[in-house]
């Protein structure tokens, strides 16, 4: 019997599609990594973590696998409140995805900072696989006494030696991370590689002032959709248009969001509108519709319609 193609071994028992997102101290070489693995350097336009719950970096696909990676802040000591809320967003970023890549540099001991964030990230659902980078910069002696270390750390999934430097087995770790990822269909359309990330702050925008002084109500029951964007003249003046679907699961949610005789949701459409014209500088006419989709949590298709 012919061998089956790589993407079938890969999955035996069926597609698999999930998140990924690589996490470790600063230096460990996270973002060099993602870089090498998407081909190209994309400029992050997000100036706002502390609001963005995941911007999707790639769409990775594979036969028999789709691997969307996510890119999360990085967990630090907190100093301030805002610190505070950056890592409760960044724990519940990383408790969200399927798989996490634990950078570790080959080149440096194993310190606090990373037993520190093995510790945060064993608490997590997600799989975690160990990724020694920066794997050039060693003797091969010196690499193995370091996968040694990073196998007594943690009971780690798998470990991957890569770098994002030559390129060496950066295709392996797509290929690891992606057969750690659930059973599940395709969550993204096969030509989609990337996310328009003004696309997801504009729609993190309006979430946002949806969700304003009624979190208690719906915390994660909402999710925002830009059906439609486009520039047009009017009155001489450029604007911006943009359709949205606010999703709740709901009817109760629908009634929260929209409120009294539609008075809630025009102070959200308002809030949003001003928000978006000072981030992509330029008139903009906003037009909110409300809408339940039920259980939209748990249904991975319309998660994937939903920008999850
Ligand atoms: N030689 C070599 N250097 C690397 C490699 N990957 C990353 N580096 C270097 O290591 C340094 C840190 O890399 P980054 O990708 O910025 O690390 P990071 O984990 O994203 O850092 P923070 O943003 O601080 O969290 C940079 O100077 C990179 O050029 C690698 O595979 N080989």
């Amino acid at each position: 019997m012919p061998n089956p193609p790589a993407g079938e071994q890969l999955a035996a028992g069926g597609f698999r599609a999930g998140f990924s997102c690589f996490v470790g101290r600063p230096n460990a070489g996270k973002s060099t990594l993602a870089n090498a693995i998407i081909g190209e350097k994309v400029a992050i336009t997000s100036n706002r973590p502390q609001t963005t719950r995941h911007v999707v970096r790639a769409v990775m696909h594979r036969p028999g696998a789709q691997l969307i990676l996510v890119d999360t802040p990085g967990l630090h000591r907190p100093r301030t409140l805002l610190g505070e809320r950056l890592n409760d967003l960044v724990r519940s970023t990383w408790s969200e995805v399927d798989v996490i890549g634990l950078c570790i540099p080959a080149d440096e001991r194993i310190g606090p900072g990373d037993r520190f964030i093995t510790k945060e990230i064993s608490e997590l659902k997600g799989t975690v696989v160990a990724v020694v980078t920066k794997a050039d910069l060693v003797s091969r002696e010196r690499l193995m006494e370091q996968l040694q270390a990073v196998d007594k750390l943690y009971d780690f999934a798998d470990i991957v030696p890569v770098s994002a430097k030559t390129g060496k087995n950066v295709d392996t770790l797509v290929d690891v991370l992606s057969s750690h990822l659930p059973e599940s269909p395709q969550l993204y359309p096969d030509d989609m590689v990337r996310e328009d990330p003004e696309r997801v702050m504009i729609s993190e925008l309006v979430r946002e002032a949806a969700l304003e002084g009624v979190k208690e109500e719906l915390p994660h029951s909402i999710a925002v959709v830009i059906e439609e964007m486009e520039d047009e003249v009017s009155e001489g003046n450029e604007r911006r248009r943009i359709y949205a679907e606010i999703y709740v699961e709901r009817d109760s949610q629908k009634g929260i969001v929209i409120g009294k005789g539609g008075a809630r949701l025009k102070r959200v459409g308002t809030k949003a509108r001003k928000e978006i014209a000072a981030l992509i500088d330029s008139r903009v006419y906003l037009d909110l519709h409300v809408r339940v989709a039920k259980d939209w949590q748990r249904d991975p298709k319309l998660l994937s319609r939903l920008g999850f």
